[in-house]
């Protein structure tokens, strides 16, 4: 045989394969997704989200806790409303007492070196269930829309919060966030996390049984990128960086490879996130309880593959198993 046929004497061992990877997984690369809810003291279980519940402020340290001992270095916080009242402005996004400003409070004095991102959204608050402000006629209105959600990312970073994360997808959400952010005092204290690319998908089904946010009318095509939109993602990455993202996100993650791949040739010098979304979790899960595969093997496939595309921060249901396999 040729000599430069031989490529299997580079990775015959799991120590040289580890090699191949340009980037390694590693545990400091994980955020963790979890649900707060306004009953202080509840623990309950999200039956489509395999081993994930939604809790109450009083047991986010037996929660968490042992996750930070196994070196869990940041989570996502989502509010989950369950007892206030939901409204067409999302009034309870940013109550000074309800679950995530509580829960940003409550954190930061319980583990000093946790990073604690807060998701700004308004779908989990509005009565309609839609991501912004809706017109007469059930459209978008996007101007107010932005507004709000500035409005409620600083009150995020003035609870503590070390990152905003808006899911809405308005346009221009970006620059207000980052002007209020400024202007209240927080431009060099909170990182503005953009989910740049973030597509119209079936995976996040389990997500809104879990966070109560599913559309009571109509469905979020006309703000989220359409599946095929290669073209459209990139425009969307390219106009966060120029209104002052400092993360890009794409999401969901496995079936959006190409555009992870994308943003990190766009977005050459950010740091570049993805989002394994609840379905695909839950895909994961199903697909190994049906035999197809093996569960660690595939989580470790699928978030593998998500750092060989270009993410160096992934953010998953996964990761207090990933903290115990790695
Ligand atoms: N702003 C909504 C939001 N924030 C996070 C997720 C999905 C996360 C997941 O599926 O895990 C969604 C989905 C949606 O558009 O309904
Ligand atoms: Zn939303
Ligand atoms: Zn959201």
């Amino acid at each position: 045989m040729d000599i430069s046929s031989i490529l299997q004497g580079g990775y015959q061992h799991p120590v040289s394969r580890s090699w191949q990877a340009k980037q390694q997984l590693t545990k400091s690369m994980l955020m963790y997704p979890i649900f707060i809810t306004d009953d202080p003291d509840a623990r309950v279980e999200v039956p489509s989200l395999p081993g994930q519940c939604r809790w109450g402020v009083n047991r986010l340290e037996e929660f968490l806790g042992p996750l930070v001992q196994k070196g869990l270095q940041s989570v996502i916080l989502f509010g989950v409303p369950l007892k206030c009242l939901k409204d067409m402005r999302g009034t309870p996004a940013d109550d000074p007492n309800g679950p995530v400003i509580s829960a940003v409070k409550k954190l930061r004095s319980l583990f000093p070196d946790l990073y604690i991102a807060c998701d700004v959204c308004l779908c989990e608050y509005t009565d309609h269930g839609h991501c912004g402000y809706l017109n007469a006629d059930g459209t978008i209105d996007n101007t107010p829309s932005v507004a709000r959600i500035a409005e409620v990312a600083v009150n995020y970073a003035k609870a503590g919060a070390h990152c905003v994360a808006p899911s809405d997808m308005m346009d221009g959400r970006v620059k207000a966030i980052k002007r209020g952010l400024i202007d209240a005092g927080f431009g060099n204290k909170c990182t503005l996390m953009s989910y740049s690319a973030k597509f119209a998908s079936s995976l996040y089904g389990p997500f809104r049984d879990a966070a109560g946010s599913a559309p009571s009318f109509g469905n979020r095509k006309c703000y989220q990128l359409p599946v095929a939109a290669r073209g459209l993602a990139r425009r969307a990455i390219l106009r966060d960086m120029e209104e002052g993202a400092d993360i890009i996100m794409v999401k969901p993650a496995l079936p959006y490879l190409d555009i992870i791949a994308d943003a990190g040739q766009l977005a050459v010098d950010h740091p570049i996130a993805c989002y394994q979304v609840s379905g695909e979790f839950a895909m994961v899960h199903a697909g190994a309880a049906a035999g197809v595969y093996d569960l660690k093997t595939m989580a470790f496939e699928s978030v593998e593959s998500m750092v060989r595309a270009g993410a160096t921060l992934i953010m998953t249901y996964f990761t207090p198993d990933f903290l115990d396999w790695l």
